[in-house]
C-alpha cells in the first residue's frame, strides 16, 4: 500500500488566530487540489504560535473551534488530517494539543504533549498530556508525537512496540538546534524501522528563528523530501512494504530484550 503525504511548513504569524486560520485554509485547499494527499500535515501550535502569555484570551476552550474547522476541511477537500496542535483550554489549564482527522472529517484521536519543553516555557503555561499519540489512519497503524517529544526515544518507543509504522511529528523547532532536529527525526526513523512525516515551521516570533526543514524519511533513513527554511510544502509517497521487507531483514522487534533494559 502507497500513502501520499505532504507537511505545510507555515510561517505562523504570532498570537492571531484568525490570521493563521486564513493561511491555513489557503494551503490545504492549494495542496489538495494540486497534489491530491491523502494525509495532509501541520505544524505545531499552528493558531496562537508560542504566545503563551495570552493563552488565556487566544487558545481555543476545549478545542472546538479547532474541531469544528479542520472537521469540514478534511471533508471538503476528501484528505486525511494531522492537525499540528493548538492551546487547548479546559477547566484545569490550557494543553498542546494534537487533533487527528479521517477524510469523512471525524475526529480519530487527539494527542496532548507529554514532554514540556521548559526552554520556551511551556511548563509555566501549559499542563503536560497523560495518553499516548496511536491510532489508525487510512488503515495504517500510526502515531503523534509533539515536537521536544521526539527527544524521548523511550516514548516514541512505546508507540512502534504496540505497532505504529508511521510517526508523524508536528513541531516549531528553534534554528540553533537545526542539527538535532535532523538527526533524532532520522534516528528515530531508523531505530524503530518507520515512515517519520514531520512538519515544522518556517520564519519567526519575538524570541525564536525556526529552522523549516520538514522532513519526510523512510525506515532505512533516507531522506524523501525536505523543506528548506521558508514557507513551502512538501508531499512524498510512503511504500509500506519498505517498513515491512526492513523489518524481515532486521527483525529488531523480534530481536528485543527489553527484561535486560531496566
Ligand atoms: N517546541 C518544542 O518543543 C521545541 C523543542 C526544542 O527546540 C528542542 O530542542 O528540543
Amino acid at each position: 500500500m502507497n500513502l501520499k503525504v505532504a507537511c505545510l511548513q507555515i510561517d505562523i504569524v504570532f498570537g492571531n488566530p484568525e490570521a493563521n486560520i486564513e493561511t491555513v485554509k489557503k494551503e490545504i485547499e492549494k495542496i489538495a487540489a494540486a497534489e491530491k494527499p491523502d494525509v495532509i500535515v501541520l505544524p505545531e501550535l499552528w493558531t496562537t504560535g508560542y504566545d503563551l502569555t495570552r493563552l488565556d484570551e487566544i487558545a481555543d476552550l476545549d478545542g472546538t473551534k479547532t474541531i469544528a474547522l479542520v472537521s469540514s476541511l478534511a471533508k471538503t477537500h476528501e484528505v486525511s488530517i494531522v492537525a499540528g496542535s493548538v492551546a487547548k483550554k479546559t477547566e484545569s489549564g490550557v494543553t498542546n494539543t494534537m487533533y487527528i482527522f479521517n477524510r469523512q472529517g471525524e475526529l480519530i484521536h487527539e494527542y496532548s504533549k507529554l514532554h514540556l519543553f521548559k526552554l520556551m516555557d511551556e511548563h509555566l503555561y501549559l499542563n503536560g498530556g497523560t495518553e499516548k499519540g496511536l491510532f489508525q489512519l487510512d488503515g495504517l497503524q500510526s502515531a503523534g508525537v509533539i515536537c521536544y517529544d521526539i527527544r524521548f526515544p523511550e516514548w516514541i518507543r512505546v508507540h512502534t512496540t504496540q505497532g505504529a509504522e508511521i510517526l508523524y511529528v508536528v513541531a516549531e523547532w528553534p534554528l540553533p538546534r537545526l542539527h538535532h532536529w535532523k538527526s533524532m527525526l532520522i534516528s528515530r526513523a531508523i531505530e524503530n524501522q518507520c515512515f517519520v512525516v514531520a512538519c515544522n515551521r518556517s520564519g519567526s516570533d519575538p524570541k525564536n528563528e525556526f529552522a523549516g526543514h520538514s522532513m519526510i524519511i523512510d525506515p532505512w533513513g533516507e531522506i524523501l523530501a525536505e523543506a528548506g527554511t521558508e514557507q513551502t510544502s512538501i508531499t512524498a509517497v510512503l511504500q509500506m512494504e519498505k517498513a515491512h521487507e526492513i523489518r524481515k531483514q532486521i527483525p529488531i522487534f523480534k530481536d528485543r530484550l527489553p527484561h535486560f533494559y531496566s
